[in-house]
């Protein structure tokens, strides 16, 4: 991510929840060794043959050539290979993989398993910027042969502070084939965990660290831009786009934020809705990426990586070929087919959706891509994009145009005609699930399929489509994904009439219908589609139009037309969760607590009040909260066994006093926006933490406030509450997290500057040096700000409280210079300095800056006094030690705090560890959820898997 967001990290410098340890398979959590199962064991030792599976794609003619079929089944029974990419801003990612080249590939040449040199890691040719590697060593052998050791450590170390994400080579492939720029609205339909959101973040703020940098300049200057223009550019330079990251499982959603909140990003959104059904977002008038009817956002790119069998995944989930059935994929055909057409109805005339899945089944891939094109309108409404020039490198086949499919018996059908005679009522065959009709014109060899022999990868499947004009997507019934009866017929110019009627009732020149208009052939109902129970219908305080989504959005209305609800239903439907339906299981939940999932905020907030009950909200803010406010935003509802905590997202007014004596402290410049501060409580009080919004994802939360949206993440936290002595001491400390969107707008006067390394490991090695000197024997001035650098004068002359530590880039040739980027919060208190970092980002800074393990050592701990001394030796030893104790006496109060802010960050990184562990619960939990989902009865967990 190119916002300075990364830059702070420089190996450790972030807050709470930034996944270290991350936690949960598919290689996300660097340090969880506990909890990572160790399959290479069971890898050997599964069967891997599957006379279904393999009839079936030997049948199909997936790969012809004999030879070349052979090497696809050899590699499907070998291991996955390693692999991983460097994250964040480029710059940033540059750095981190210097280390790995300078430092580990010597080492890596000199290691030989099982009688053979190890290869090197290589950079994935296709990958932009060589920032992705793979590596032939499987990720076991790394992670337990004695001499990888410092390399698996380095691995762990970077991933768990989130400079790598250990991906795996075809998942990194969808997100590049977006062609994301910064100002897009991106929408990621199905994200949990969270790894190809990653890289959306990061493509968002593509290059937003230079254009911020030169905005601050100009700002601070007054100069005008290279071009002329003395503008500050588009929003000081910063990312105006969006990404909305959505799942539809509460718990993987709850993975997601996990996974996505390490980014520091405000430019996102985690939402927690069935894509078949995704809701429409309202924006207010002047919004960028307004529908025509200038109502609702339109995505410019929408990732629709969807549920799949996940065959293709079998080199890292070897029980598929135990699992492996020909109902799984006819079972997952008609959602695909749905969250395809939905996240079409989204996009903007012009946009581009790519839809991928891990399984190497036509009926998941080629079948659902050509049925929903023919939904939508044909290819005259949706183009199949060539990207055969994309990603030059990357080896890969064209889309099947023919195959055939496997029955839930095994049977193999040519052709529907076929089909129909041997096929039962209640078959899950459709006519959509056969190849398109030459007449359909669908050049499905524009999608991609990626095979495991090609570069030693898993397999996966991936196309590009784009929206070229409005379209009004088919009702199921008539569409061959839905009607058995199905024949093509060349798509009429769609009838404008209703649409007119629609857009007259949006303009106000039609009323709107008191019974609403029944449509031909409507689409099966919310509740049938979802397989939920019906459910009585809710009053709700949200009204919805009965009309809310004119032109393409009709099949979220029809689905609701189709079981004839009334006006007054559909203004209950638009909160209600057979909109937005939740696992069977969590319903069931949701009803025996009594409680109603409805508007509000499905939280990861860590404001006091988020950690109470309702009953507690008012005391749990400076102002008792008005008992109508608590009651419409905070409910408690029950998800499984936990208890889930809705709250509002409230912006702060601009002139708030809090936010008044922040700019004043930090004297932050006035072009910083002001109106984008948020609190998470539904008082609306700066509590405990004050966040920090981009302007789209401000106007999205405070416009669907109380449409029923379930919003689970939004926000960076920008400022903490900070107990401090002293009168002029701020009391909003900056956050790490929002540190580097904000810093450089901080005014001089709050920021010292440090130009070498030495300076650096010293403030991470020692906690709370002291500033205060003593006199040596001779009378001399000396220990305190004197032994710190370069920054000692600076220290010593700032005003207590909160500043910026900021290291100033330094020629190539400086041997103690820094050559990246580093900004980091300090706290000077009366007598000591602080660096806010937890104990395990220091040392994860130590060792990836200094290649050093060295203990920590606190000032503040009068039982460690004694390692700096005798570090020092001789008479200096007592004397140290009394001054230490002298001062310490002084200081009481401000040690306290200091160590109070110290403990803290501790249990932030032990919160940290602690979520990580429990995200490995909840994922094996989750197992038990999806499969007590109707919809997926029978899958089991690897239809969720990402890679
Ligand atoms: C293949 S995984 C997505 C992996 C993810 N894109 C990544 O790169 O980390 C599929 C996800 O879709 C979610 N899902 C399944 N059905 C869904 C639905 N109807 N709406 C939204 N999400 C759904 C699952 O919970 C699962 O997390």
């Amino acid at each position: 991510m190119a916002r300075g967001g990364h830059n702070s990290r420089g190996g450790g410098g972030r807050g709470k929840g930034r996944g270290r340890g991350g936690g949960g398979r598919g290689g996300r959590g660097g340090g969880q060794r506990n909890f990572q199962p160790d399959n290479r064991v069971s890898f050997q030792n599964i069967d891997k043959r599957n006379e279904k599976f393999e009839r079936y794609y030997n049948t199909i003619g997936l790969l012809p050539d004999e030879t070349e079929r052979a090497a696809f089944w050899a590699a499907l029974r070998t291991e996955l290979p390693n692999s991983f990419r460097f994250t964040g801003s480029k710059g940033h990612a540059l750095s981190v993989r210097e280390n790995l080249v300078t430092r580990f590939f010597p080492m890596i040449k000199e290691i030989t398993h099982e009688g053979r040199p190890v290869e090197l890691p290589t950079a994935m040719p296709w990958y932009p910027e060589g920032l992705a590697y793979s590596m032939t060593t499987p990720k076991n052998v790394v992670r337990k042969y004695g001499p990888f050791k410092e390399f698996q450590r380095f691995l762990v170390s970077e991933t768990g502070v989130g400079n790598i994400s250990r991906q795996e080579q075809v998942s990194m492939i969808p997100p590049l084939l977006l062609d994301v720029q910064p100002h897009h609205s991106v929408l990621d339909l199905c994200a949990a965990p969270g790894s190809k959101s990653a890289q959306l973040i990061e493509l968002i703020h593509a290059g937003e660290e230079d254009r911020v940098k030169q905005a601050i300049e100009r700002a601070k200057t007054g100069a005008p831009a290279a071009n002329g223009n003395p503008d500050l550019g588009e929003d000081s330079g910063r990312a105006t786009g969006m990404l909305v990251a959505n799942d539809v499982n509460y718990r993987r959603a709850q993975m997601l934020v996990h996974q996505v909140k390490r980014l520091n990003s405000p430019n996102m959104i985690v939402m927690n809705h069935d894509a078949t059904m995704f809701p429409s977002i309202e924006l207010p008038a002047g919004s960028q990426g307004l529908n025509k009817q200038g109502k609702y956002l339109k995505f410019d790119r929408i990732l629709a990586d969807v549920p799949c069998s996940g065959d293709g995944t079998c080199r890292k989930n070897p029980n598929i070929w135990k699992d492996w059935t020909p109902q799984n994929g006819l079972g997952l055909y008609t959602t695909q087919v749905r969250i395809l057409v939905r996240a079409l109805q989204m996009l903007k005339v012009g946009g581009r959706v790519v839809y991928s899945t891990c399984s190497l089944n036509p009926m998941e891939n080629e079948a659902v891509v050509s049925s929903a094109i023919e939904r939508c309108g044909g290819v005259a409404k949706v183009k199949l994009l060539d990207c055969a020039d994309q990603l030059p490198g990357l080896l890969r086949k064209p889309g099947l145009r023919d195959w055939s499919i496997m029955s839930r018996g095994g049977q193999i059908y040519e052709s529907w005609a076929e089909a129909v005679q041997f096929e039962g009522e209640d078959s899950k065959v459709v006519p959509g699930m056969f190849p398109p009709e030459v007449e359909e014109e669908i050049p499905l060899e524009h999608c991609m399929r990626v095979y495991p022999h090609q570069q030693d990868t898993g397999g996966f499947f991936i196309t590009a489509l784009e929206k070229l004009g409005d379209i009004r997507a088919k009702p199921e019934p008539e569409s061959k994904s839905g009607n058995k009866n199905w024949t093509f017929t060349k798509p009429e110019p769609q009838s404008t009439a209703f649409t007119e009627l629609l857009e007259d009732i949006a303009s106000g020149k039609a009323e709107e219908p008191r019974t609403v208009p029944e449509l031909p052939n409507s689409d099966a109902s919310a509740a049938q589609r979802s397989n939920e129970p019906a459910e009585p219908l809710e009053t709700s305080t949200t009204k919805r139009s009965a009309v809310d989504e004119p032109n393409d959005e009709l099949p979220v209305k029809k689905a609701k037309l189709a079981d004839d609800i009334s006006e007054a239903s559909l203004e209950a439907n638009a909160t209600r969760r057979e909109h937005w339906p939740l696992p069977p299981a969590v319903t069931d939940a949701v009803e025996a607590s009594g409680n109603v999932p409805g508007a509000g905020i499905v939280g990861d907030s860590d404001d006091t009040i988020a950690s109470q009950g309702a009953d507690d909200v008012g005391a749990a803010t400076a102002q008792p909260v008005p008992p109508e406010i608590a009651q419409a935003t905070v409910t408690r509802r029950k998800r499984g066994d936990e208890s889930v905590q809705e709250e509002a997202f409230k912006f702060l007014s601009a002139t708030h006093p809090d936010l008044e004596s922040i700019y004043k402290f930090y004297e932050l410049h006035s072009s910083f926006p002001r109106d984008r501060f948020l609190v998470r409580n539904p008082a609306g009080d700066p509590v405990k933490g004050i966040y920090y919004s981009s302007q789209l994802v401000k106007d999205i939360l405070t416009t669907n406030e109380k449409r029923g949206m379930k919003f689970v993440h939004a926000g960076v936290k920008m400022f903490m509450k900070q107990d401090a002595q002293g009168q002029d001491i701020c009391r909003w400390r900056i956050q790490t997290e929002g540190l580097p969107i904000i810093e450089g707008w901080v005014g001089d006067s709050r920021v010292v500057r440090m130009s070498k390394r030495r300076t650096l490991r010293k403030l991470l090695v020692e906690m709370f040096p002291k500033i205060s000197t003593y006199k040596d024997e001779d009378g001399n001035e000396t220990g305190g700000w004197k032994d710190l650098n370069e920054i000692g004068e600076q220290v010593r002359d700032i005003g207590m409280g909160c500043c910026v530590l900021r290291a100033d880039l330094a020629p190539e040739d400086s041997e103690d210079g820094f050559r990246e980027h580093i900004t980091l919060p300090l706290w000077r208190s009366m007598y000591s300095l602080n660096l806010m970092l937890p104990k395990e980002d220091r040392r994860a800074m130590l060792l990836r800056l200094f290649n050093e393990e060295p203990p920590l050592i606190n000032h503040s701990d009068p039982k460690q006094t004694g390692y700096e001394a005798a570090s020092k030796g001789g008479e200096a030893v007592e004397k140290d030690a009394a001054a230490e104790k002298e001062e310490l006496n002084a200081d009481d109060d401000d040690d306290v705090d200091a160590d109070a802010m110290s403990l803290e960050q501790d249990i932030i990184a032990i919160e940290d560890k602690t979520q990580a562990a429990r995200l490995e619960v909840l994922e094996d939990e989750d197992r038990k959820t999806s499969e007590a989902m109707p919809e997926r009865q029978g899958e089991g967990d690897h239809y969720n898997k990402t890679i």
